[in-house]
């Protein structure tokens, strides 16, 4: 059967354009920001999200990640301002993390790679509906909160955390309600921004990425919680599901903006 992509070396990040040819375009994602080529932008402003608490639902274990999925039947969470025109659904956020607190972020600041990456994944509703958005250049905006170990870890981050245990294996999900996710937002509100793509399979160019400048700080032992959670069923022998980041992709000319001098 055909190899369903993942992280591993017979399916991972190298071999995704076999079945993806979109991994190998010219706006691919993640990549590295150099705050020497970032062009500070004074049309940029502040981005606002007005997210509504009751349309979180479950939390999942996908196997390659952990995913809290939200209501987006209608503009009950969204998210505007900044780079985007009109107002972008919140669709489901979720996670990318290393084997060890000094890597696992899949976007690299000046060098320094964070233990984790959270995504808030959202679309843009004229396109009618997520499979559609993806197919436009302005269908999808995703916000990058980075994670970094340190010692005043962020109480918000433990909400999640604590959903761990119920969904161990690939497959398992549990009710995740009365869940706003601005909570896991950073004092500032300063970003970068640029077009790429899906840092996963199929990898479609149609993102504008909003990527935090200050993370969020979480403790050693939460990045361990994390890392018990299972890329197999619960049938199977246990893989932890770590190391579900993608390498830097060429940046091929595009221009990083930020919303801060
Ligand atoms: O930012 C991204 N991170 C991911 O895992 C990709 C994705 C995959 C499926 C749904 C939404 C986003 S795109
Ligand atoms: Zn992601």
């Amino acid at each position: 059967a055909q190899s369903v992509w993942g992280y591993d070396s017979d399916n991972g990040p190298d071999h995704w354009h076999e079945n993806y040819p979109m991994a190998k375009g010219d706006k691919q994602s993640p990549i590295e920001i150099n705050s020497k080529d970032v062009r500070h932008d004074n049309s940029l402003g502040p981005w606002h999200a007005s997210y509504d608490p009751g349309a979180a639902k479950t939390i999942l274990n996908n196997g390659r990640t952990c995913r809290v999925v939200f209501d987006d039947m209608f503009d009950r969470s969204v998210l505007r301002g900044g780079p985007l025109t009109g107002a972008y659904r919140l669709r489901q956020l979720h996670l990318h993390w290393g084997s060890s607190d000094d890597h696992g972020s899949e976007h690299v600041i000046d060098g320094v790679k964070y233990a984790a990456e959270l995504h808030m994944v959202h679309w843009n509703p004229k396109h009618g509906n997520f499979a559609g958005a993806l197919k436009q250049p302005d269908g999808v905006a995703v916000v990058g909160i980075f994670l970094k170990v340190g010692k005043t870890p962020k109480p918000e981050m433990k909400r999640i955390l604590e959903e761990i245990d119920n969904i161990k294996t690939k497959g398992k999900e549990a009710p995740f309600q009365h869940f706003d996710p601005s909570i896991l937002f950073p004092k500032s509100r300063d970003y970068w921004t640029y077009h790429g793509s899906f840092t996963t399979p199929p990898c479609e160019e149609c993102i504008t990425w909003i990527l935090l400048r200050e993370p969020i700080e979480v403790s050693s032992d939460q990045m361990a919680k994390l890392r018990t959670l299972s890329k197999t069923g619960e049938n199977e022998p246990v893989k932890p599901l770590v190391d579900n980041w993608r390498p830097l992709q060429p940046v091929k000319g595009r221009i990083v903006r930020a919303s801060f001098k």
